[in-house]
């Protein structure tokens, strides 16, 4: 595991963007395509701008990238509350990502039915074993990444790759990776700043081991490379 902490948010999500691209480049090169899994909330929108953008959008062959979601909000794909509408607007129109390199959560089906769907199409993608080239993946302030939150059963699964999840407090279903599949990945790469997670970094990185209260310790890829990118406020807690 390789911690990359900067000054702040903005040094972060550059870096993370030149790692990306290296990422996406190299497996290009090995397979011909790049398979990515993008994470959701607010974190990434900078990145995925900056991908996006005259600078950087010429680095990549876009039309060889194949996107999907860590995780999904059980919700309209025009819904705000949409990782797939925040990364369309972000990323797949300013670069024309043709529709039959997006692979959405189908939200339109019941929650347990939608993960199902998931599953079966990230299965038939990889025509077998599973492996993305990178996950990117973004941590809550209560230690929980993707839609694996604390205290839900998703966090003992250890068969499926997708799965439905509900969120008492809020009353609300997710759809979620799980983390038997992200943890195949060749490539995990958490982006995290603010005092926000400096709590939940910390418990992540230096408490006890305790994946009911801290799920993002979950993520340990098998034979993958786990790296984070956060900024000095999200570091300031650790030791
Ligand atoms: O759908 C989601 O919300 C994400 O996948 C979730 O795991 C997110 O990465 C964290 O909640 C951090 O969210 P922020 O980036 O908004 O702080």
């Amino acid at each position: 595991m390789k911690l990359n902490i900067f000054k702040d948010a903005d040094e972060a999500i550059v870096a993370i963007a030149d790692y990306f691209i290296a990422v996406a480049n190299e497996a290009i090169q090995q397979n011909g395509s790049f398979n990515v899994s993008l994470s959701g909330g607010s974190s990434p929108k900078k990145l995925f701008e900056l991908l996006a953008n005259d600078t950087l959008k010429n680095k990549i062959a876009w039309e060889k990238v194949y996107f999907f979601f860590g995780d999904e909000r059980y919700v309209a794909h025009d819904h705000p509350d949409s990782n797939y509408l925040m990364a369309y607007k972000a990323l797949f129109a300013p670069l024309s990502i043709g529709e039959s390199q997006i692979f959405k959560v189908d939200t339109g089906l019941d929650p347990a039915s939608a993960a199902l769907s998931y599953e079966k199409c990230i299965s038939q993608h990889f025509k077998g074993e599973p492996v993305f080239d990178l996950v990117l993946l973004g941590l809550g302030d209560d230690a929980h990444t993707a839609s694996l939150f604390p205290g839900t059963s998703v966090l003992w699964i250890d068969e499926e790759l997708v799965k439905d999840v509900y969120l008492q407090d809020k009353a609300v279903y997710r759809i979620s990776m799980t983390a038997p599949l992200i943890n195949k990945a060749k490539n995990i790469a958490f982006l995290t700043f603010g005092n926000a997670k400096a709590d939940a970094i910390k418990s992540v990185l230096e408490d006890e081991k305790d994946i009911t209260k801290y799920p993002a310790q979950l993520i340990n890829p098998v034979n993958g490379d786990l790296q984070w990118f956060i900024d000095e406020a999200a570091a300031s807690k650790l030791k």
